[in-house]
């Protein structure tokens, strides 16, 4: 099977999120997308970060009800900061019959030649890029690559940063979330101080 996998903090999982891995599932050749919950992102500190255990109950529960879309916690077993090459040979280790595709925004492509061994993501897997805006330019070597595929699918601009911030200035920010994960989070008073 072709699964695409979509990294990310989830702190929490947004609208945002669902409408990119769900654009995926149903508009390129990937069967399945796994939402795949990082502890620690190496570009990012882990302040205001809520545990691990509970971004990744929310992408389960904002994923419940599309049978395409997974959450996968296969990264809190390994080492952090969490470099996505790892992941990726652990993976493909543990399931040798899938093809495994990275599913990334444009903004992270911008950076993606400061990741850990990028040359090695490369060589082993495809890249199915999304639109987004970001400063700063998409480096040559990348623009026309034969690993590197461009999907065409909406920009959304929403950001977990958002949604952490009105809720802690009181502002109703339900539209931004699924229904579970909203009441979820207001449920355990996340985010709120
Ligand atoms: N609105 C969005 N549309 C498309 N992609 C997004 C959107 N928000 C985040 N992403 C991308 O999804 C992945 C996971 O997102 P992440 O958990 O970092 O959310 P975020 O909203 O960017 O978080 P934060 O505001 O805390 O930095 C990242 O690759 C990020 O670039
Ligand atoms: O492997 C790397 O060097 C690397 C550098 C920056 C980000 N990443 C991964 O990219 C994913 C997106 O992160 P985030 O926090 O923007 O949602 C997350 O899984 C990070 O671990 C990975």
């Amino acid at each position: 099977m072709k699964i695409g996998l979509y990294f990310g903090t989830f702190n929490p999982i947004h609208v945002g999120h669902l409408i990119i891995a769900n654009h995926m599932v149903e508009n390129s050749d990937l069967e399945e997308i796994w939402m795949v919950v990082t502890p620690h992102n190496p570009f990012k500190k882990k302040s205001s970060l809520l545990e691990n255990n509970h971004r990744f109950e929310l992408v389960y529960r904002a994923t419940e009800n599309y049978s395409k879309i997974k959450p996968s916690n296969i990264e809190f077993k390994l080492p952090q900061p969490n470099y996505t090459v790892h992941t990726l040979a652990h993976i493909s280790d543990l399931h040798p019959e899938n093809e495994f595709c990275l599913i990334m925004g444009e903004d992270n492509l911008k950076s993606f030649h400061k990741w850990k061994n990028y040359e090695v993501i490369l060589e082993n897997h495809h890249i199915y890029v999304y639109p987004r805006i970001a400063e700063g330019k998409v480096e040559s070597q990348f623009s026309n690559h034969s690993k590197i595929h461009k999907v065409d699918a909406p920009i959304v601009q929403i950001s977990s940063t958002m949604i952490r911030n009105g809720i802690k200035n009181k502002k109703n920010i339900q539209p931004l979330l699924s229904k579970e994960v909203w009441e979820y989070i207001d449920e355990m008073n996340f985010y709120k101080k």
